[in-house]
This record gives C-alpha cells, sequence and structure tokens, in this order.
C-alpha cells in the first residue's frame, strides 16, 4: 500500500504594505518562518537587510483581520480602493536579558482574497503548533509580594491571553491554600494548564494541590517515603507576583509578568524536580526551591511578622538575622546523586533543553529500571557529617533571583533529578558576610574552606538535641524543658529558641527539625510552562 503523504503548504510571497511600504512577505512553511524584506532598499551599502525582519512560526502569538482605521482608509493611499483589507501579526520579540516583549506589524493588502489568503495560511500554521493552550486555570494571591497581583494578571497578562485566543477562569484566593483545597474539586480536564499568579510559596500551593489531587485519583498514598508517584502531565505556569520569584527567575532568566505570559501562550514547557520531605516517613511537604536550615530558616520566621513590609521583608529579617549570627548543631548525612553528569562546581548554569539533564534522566532511569524500583531502598554509602552550621541548603534549581541573579547554587540543575546540597559550617561574621555577598556578584561562593557543596539524591538532618535526649522518639513535643535547659547550658549565649532553627522550605516554615529529604525525580516530575 502506498503511504499516505499529506500536501506540504507551499510557500507564500507577495507584495504588502507595512506603514504605507512595499515589503516582501514570505511564509515558508517548509522553514517554518515568516519574513518580509522592504522592497527598494537604500542605496547606503551594509543598510539593505535593515528592513528585513524574520519570526519563527513558533514565535507567532496570534493572527488576526485588522481594525481598519477609517483615517487610514480614508488617506490618500486607498482612495482608490472599494475597501482596504488587512491583517495583523503578533509574534516575540526578543529584548535584552531574556525580557520578552510582543511585537505587532500590520500587512495591508491590496484585494480581499489576497488578505483571506494570508490569514488562512497563517491560520493553518498556527493550528498545527498543539503543544498550546487553549483553556487555563488561573489562580490570583492578591496578597503576594507587593499586593499587586490581580492588577498585574488584569493589566498585563489577560490582554495578552485573550489576543491569543486563550480562554481563561480565573480564581482570585481568599484565603491561604484557597487553590490548594480548590484544586482537589476541580474538573481537571477541561485545562490545558493552570496558572499562578503570586511567588514561590503561591506556586508550591499549587503544586501541592495537584501532586495532591493526581495521587488522591490514582489512590497513592504519598505519606509513604516509598511509593512512587503518578507523574502529573498538566503544566503549571507561573505569573511572577511574589517577593523572590526565584521558581520563575531561574526557569525562564528574569521575573517579568509579559515574558511569562508569552511563554505561556507558546505552550513553552520545563521539566522540574521536586523533593519530597518526610519526618519519620510522614510526608510534609514538596519543595522545588530552596529548603534551608540556619541563615533562611531564621530569615524566614523573623520575616513573618513583618509581611506588611513585602518584599523588604526578608532583607530586613536577612539583616537582623545576619547580626545576631547563630549557628546550630546536627548531624546530615546524604548520598550522592551517582547518575548525574555535573557537577555543582561546573561554570555553567542550567537552560531550557539543557543537555546535562536530559543525559542525567537517562542514566537515572536506566539506573532504576536496573535496580528495578528498588532505587530508594538501594544500600549505597551515606556520607555523614556532624558539626556546627551556619546554614544547610538543599536547592534543587539554581535560586537565582532579583537579589541573586546567579543564585544559591549557580550550577544546579532543573531537572537532573538531583539536588545541591550547600553546608556552611561555623564561621566569623565577616567569613559569612564574605560568603553572602558573593552571590550578588560571579566570584564562586563555594571557594571557602568553610563551605561545602555536594550533588545528592537525598539527604537526613538530625540537630544535636534529637541525637543526645530523643533516642526513643523523635518528637519534638516529647522533649522536656529540662532538657532544654540542659541544652543551653552548653551553649551560654543563646536562648532555648536557638538551639534550633527552623527549616525554610519555598517560603514557609516547616513544623519539624529532624527531616529526610529524597529527590524522587521521573515520577515526581513537573511540567513547567516556561
Ligand atoms: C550583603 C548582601 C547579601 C545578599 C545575599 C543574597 C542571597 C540571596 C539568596 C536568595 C535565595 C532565594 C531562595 C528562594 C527562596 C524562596 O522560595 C522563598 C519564598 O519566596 P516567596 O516569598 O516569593 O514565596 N524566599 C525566601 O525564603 C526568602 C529568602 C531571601 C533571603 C534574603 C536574604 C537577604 C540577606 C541580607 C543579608 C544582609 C547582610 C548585611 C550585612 C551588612
Ligand atoms: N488570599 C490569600 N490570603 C492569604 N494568604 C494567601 C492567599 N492566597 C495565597 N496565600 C498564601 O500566601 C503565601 C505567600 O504567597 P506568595 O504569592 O508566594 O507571596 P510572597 O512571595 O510575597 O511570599 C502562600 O503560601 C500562599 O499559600
Ligand atoms: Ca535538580
Amino acid at each position: 500500500m502506498q503511504p499516505e503523504y499529506l500536501p506540504f503548504p507551499a510557500l507564500l510571497c507577495s507584495v504588502l504594505s507595512i506603514s504605507r511600504q512595499h515589503y516582501e512577505v514570505t511564509l515558508d512553511p517548509g522553514r517554518a518562518l515568516l519574513s518580509w524584506r522592504k522592497l527598494r532598499p537604500r542605496s547606503v551599502k551594509g543598510r539593505t537587510r535593515a528592513g528585513s525582519v524574520t519570526v519563527p512560526l513558533t514565535e507567532i502569538v496570534s493572527v488576526e483581520e485588522a481594525e481598519i482605521d477609517g483615517k487610514y482608509c480614508n488617506s490618500m493611499k486607498w482612495q482608490h480602493m472599494c475597501k482596504p483589507h488587512a491583517f495583523t501579526v503578533r509574534y516575540i520579540k526578543r529584548m535584552k536579558k531574556h525580557r520578552w516583549r510582543c511585537g505587532e506589524v500590520t500587512f495591508w493588502c491590496s484585494e480581499e482574497q489576497m488578505c483571506c489568503h494570508w490569514l488562512q495560511a497563517l491560520n493553518d500554521a498556527l493550528n498545527q503548533q498543539t503543544h498550546r493552550p487553549k483553556h487555563l486555570l488561573v489562580y490570583i494571591n492578591p496578597y503576594g509580594g507587593c499586593k499587586k497581583g490581580k492588577q498585574i494578571y488584569e493589566k498585563k497578562v489577560a490582554p495578552l491571553f485573550s489576543a491569543a485566543g486563550i480562554a481563561a477562569d480565573v480564581v482570585v484566593t481568599e484565603y491561604a491554600n484557597h487553590a490548594r483545597d480548590n484544586l482537589y474539586d476541580v474538573n481537571l480536564e477541561k485545562y490545558d494548564g493552570i496558572v499562578c499568579v503570586g511567588g514561590d510559596g503561591m506556586f508550591s500551593e499549587v503544586l501541592h494541590g495537584l501532586i495532591g489531587r493526581v495521587q488522591k485519583d490514582s489512590h497513592i498514598d504519598h505519606n509513604n517515603p516509598s511509593a512512587c508517584l503518578s507523574r502529573c502531565s498538566i503544566r503549571i505556569g507561573i505569573v511572577p507576583a511574589g517577593s523572590t520569584d526565584c521558581v520563575c527567575y531561574a526557569t525562564v532568566g528574569i521575573n517579568d509578568p509579559v515574558t511569562s505570559a508569552l511563554h505561556i501562550i507558546l505552550g513553552d514547557c520545563q521539566p522540574l524536580d521536586v523533593c519530597s520531605i518526610h519526618h519519620k516517613k510522614n510526608f510534609l511537604k514538596y519543595s522545588v526551591s530552596l529548603l534551608g536550615y540556619g541563615f533562611y530558616g531564621d530569615v524566614l520566621k523573623g520575616s513573618e511578622n513583618n509581611r506588611w513590609l513585602g518584599p523588604a521583608r526578608y532583607d530586613f529579617s536577612g539583616f537582623k538575622t545576619f547580626l545576631t549570627h547563630h549557628w546550630y548543631e546536627g548531624t546530615v548525612s546524604f548520598q550522592p546523586a551517582k547518575w548525574v553528569i555535573g557537577s555543582p562546581r561546573d561554570n555553567k548554569p542550567c537552560t531550557s533543553g539543557c543537555h546535562v539533564c536530559r543525559q542525567s534522566s537517562k542514566q537515572l532511569q536506566e539506573l532504576q529500571k536496573e535496580q528495578n524500583c528498588r532505587f530508594e531502598h538501594s544500600e549505597e554509602e551515606w556520607t555523614t557529617i556532624k558539626g556546627k552550621f551556619m546554614a544547610i541548603n538543599a536547592v534543587s534549581l539554581s535560586c537565582a533571583c532579583p537579589r541573586s541573579p546567579k543564585g544559591l547554587s549557580p550550577a544546579a540543575h532543573l531537572a537532573d533529578g538531583s539536588a545541591d546540597l550547600i553546608l556552611v559550617r561555623k564561621c566569623s561574621r565577616l567569613n559569612f558576610l564574605r560568603h553572602l555577598i558573593r552571590h550578588t556578584s560571579k566570584k564562586d561562593q563555594f571557594e571557602f574552606p568553610f563551605v561545602e557543596v555536594y550533588r545528592v539524591k537525598n539527604f537526613q538532618f538530625t540537630p544535636k538535641h534529637f541525637e543526645e535526649y530523643d533516642t526513643e522518639s523523635t518528637d519534638i513535643g516529647n522533649v522536656s524543658k529540662k532538657n532544654f535547659a540542659q541544652i543551653c547550658t552548653d551553649h551560654p549565649s543563646c536562648v532555648c529558641s536557638h538551639v534550633n532553627s527552623s527549616w525554610n522550605c519555598d517560603g514557609e516554615t516547616l513544623d519539624q527539625t529532624a527531616i529526610e529529604m529524597s529527590d524522587k525525580k521521573v515520577k515526581r516530575r513537573l511540567l513547567l510552562m516556561t
């Protein structure tokens, strides 16, 4: 039997007008390009192609028949025609520093038939982009960051979505965890993606709702640390309107609502590692950005009563935390991520389509197949480090954000199945400041004798007092006040609350201090619309 071939759409080339100048406009379906070139180019050498623009069809946002402006219609040029015809193409314009803007160009045709032909051909090309979302569910946190989420969505994002023919059902949240709870009830089949307008905390809320919902539908107990979770096929998009926005910044390269909206419209997609955190086999939370004990845990705790300060609450609390200069004692154990081909000391940041992520994922999958799903229990050696720490940070992505454009671990990978564990040991205030300042420049923040970094598959942390006073039961509630007093005499300069820090998990404080974290990737991977 003869194979059936679809007729390949023909190249379309016409002379059309843009702002009353003639252009040769070409739609090349074979190379997936739309281009326009000014006719009668200027004679000055080297400027002949100045009026030429090429746009990949994948970067066309929308195509529509243009509204004919009365003034333009009556102007000299069009007086001889019965009715002018035009169509408008919106497309991605790449600016500096990963910023995207929506460019717009209107092509005027001399005949109605030609205009229809162009509209049809361009719409056919757009309809082939089947990965683009058509129906989105949007959650807006009106209190995130500078409390401008609703405004940002209405002014900057909604007009782009509607121009691109995307229908959006919008929920403005009324309380914390509104979006999470709503995701348990909503008919997900209706949607091609979920969009959250807010910061990392809001993203984490949507992520918990979505992963939880999918596990509930598949009757999987996510409390079980070795359970293989069902994969979420629905994507989450982020419109940054929070205080840190590091998930957005680290995946898109900038925290800019218009850029994010345009990535969502094009259907861009980026897989993301998700870590799960347990305490004694009980599931606590998922983490996608920072899981930090010590400095970042204290910064978060100190910022909680100053929410009214907006994003500045972190700087204010950061300054205070820096001055208090606390260190914490405990034991960290981890298993290295052996499948990864990169190292945290590489000098290259992870970008979309990253070769390291692809290769590492492949190797991880093979390893899992080999170990026949016993991956979590493999008896590989654990490295144990006892000590006094200023900060213990586990990051599954770079955590780049406006405060630190390269992030806490600049070479961390978005989807390699591993997390970078950064240990900052007890050091002088000056040395800690030197380490912090390096986050704002290109200099290596790990190049200090008191800083270590490992690429890990999982890790455990036990604070010192758990080891000494709580061998039977590790429930913090069971540690008696007497024991606390005992511990505090060991720390003459501190009060009880400073014996332990708390964990900052993507901007939320965890109730437990002794935790286990695993980065189970593949099964727990999440698709991000970026
Ligand atoms: C002297 C300047 C030092 C600057 C050091 C900057 C390090 C910044 C690292 C940022 C890591 C961010 C990790 C992201 C975590 C977020 O998931 C999470 C939640 O985000 P959301 O509120 O958007 O929901 N955000 C956070 O936990 C906030 C962390 C922010 C840390 C800011 C620390 C500022 C430290 C300032 C120290 C000043 C010392 C001055 C001494 C003279
Ligand atoms: N309507 C609401 N009222 C109060 N808290 C909310 C609301 N909607 C979401 N939240 C919670 O606010 C927290 C912080 O939100 P986020 O958007 O990350 O802002 P920020 O970046 O300023 O911390 C999240 O944990 C989220 O669960
Ligand atoms: Ca990772």
